[in-house]
């Protein structure tokens, strides 16, 4: 194997694609090359306009991990960061004052801000940042267009009893913790592929749906029309890793997201929902990684038509999340 695609989000996609690098260096993986390319196709839909600034998180989070100056503690954002224009902002009552934009940060948005003024698509600007950050990965977001995830939460003080909040203003300020009613994700309809988004699908070696999460990150990516067609016209093994452990999200806010669209929390149910190759209903996966918490799901997600083994999938360090690599390679070897 030489080509890898991965399907990320933010900090579950990120965490995981250091163990994916690392393991692909190392030579760790079944049959798979040490020169091996991995591509990512990154989520946008959490992308959005701030101070005039375009910011996209999950393509930050990926670039700045991967590159090594992410700040491991939030999982956000750069390390070493101050918060100076953020202060003065809030000084001068500009709103909002609750998205944390630190001042390292905010020359990656002007640089984008600036390309994206200029013309340049945004997988343009993407290369450009990446030719200071040297990710070691193909970095791609999954579409040119702009595609921005809202959230209908209700709101008993509005006339219709509901309110619709950006997706982040729903993650970082509301903490995700009040339900999510509806989720739209505006734009995504009418959105296309990015420049080497398909190919990277239809010419890979083996495709990866990593710990992200599988409505907001993973969903949004594949709901970028011709993407799942892609996943499923591959030769490639498609194979995901639960985002769920023991009946509950690691970090983020899987089960909220999971509630809105009426899928059960649980390992199994994630697996099923993105469904079999095998099958006509429009799965996408061949294989189904679950911890061993949920060893008892297997039964049911093999009955599906996947490939599944229950092995430990907690990112606790590089190794183990190598292992984990290792392990959805082994799936479909
Ligand atoms: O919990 C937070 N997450 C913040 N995030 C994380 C972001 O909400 C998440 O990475 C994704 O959107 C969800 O995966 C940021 C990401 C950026 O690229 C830039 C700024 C922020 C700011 C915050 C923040 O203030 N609080």
């Amino acid at each position: 194997m030489k080509n890898i695609t991965v399907l990320s989000g933010g900090m579950g996609g990120a965490r995981f694609l250091q163990g994916l690098r690392h393991a692909v260096a190392a030579g760790t993986l079944p049959g798979v090359a040490a020169d091996a390319e991995i591509t990512v196709v990154a989520n946008t839909a959490d992308d959005l306009w701030m101070h005039g600034l375009k910011i996209c998180p999950d393509l930050d989070t990926v670039m700045y991990t991967l590159g090594d100056g992410i700040d491991q503690e939030r999982g956000w954002g750069r390390r070493d960061e101050s918060w100076s224009v953020k202060d003065e902002l809030a000084a001068y009552g500009v709103e909002p004052t609750w998205f944390g934009l630190g001042d390292r940060d905010i020359a990656t948005h002007l640089v984008r801000t600036q390309m994206l003024d200029a013309g340049y698509p945004l997988s343009a600007v993407t290369g450009a940042l990446c030719n200071r950050w040297r990710p070691g990965v193909r970095l791609l977001p999954m579409t040119d267009d702009r595609v921005e995830t809202h959230v209908a939460i209700a709101d008993p003080s509005a006339p219709s009893g509901r309110r619709v909040v950006h997706f982040q203003e729903y993650w970082v300020r509301l903490r995700a913790a009040v339900p999510a009613e509806t989720v739209v994700v505006v734009g995504l309809e009418e959105s296309t592929p990015a420049p080497g988004v398909l190919d990277a699908v239809t010419g890979a070696d083996l495709v990866l749906l990593p710990p992200s999460n599988p409505v907001v990150s993973v969903g949004t990516i594949l709901g970028v029309p011709g993407v799942r067609d892609a996943l499923r016209a591959t030769e490639a093994p498609v194979v995901g890793l639960s985002p769920i452990v023991g009946g509950t999200h690691v970090r983020g806010m899987a089960h909220q997201m999971l509630t809105s669209i009426g899928v059960e929390v649980s390992a199994g149910a994630v697996g099923l929902h993105y469904g079999s190759r095998a099958g006509d209903a429009g799965g996408v996966l061949d294989g189904w990684l679950v911890d061993e918490q949920d060893a008892d799901q297997v039964a049911a997600v093999r009955a599906a038509g996947l490939a599944c083994a229950a092995v430990p999938l907690m990112m606790t360090d590089l190794d183990a999340t190598a292992a984990m690599a290792a392990a959805a390679v082994e799936l479909v070897r």
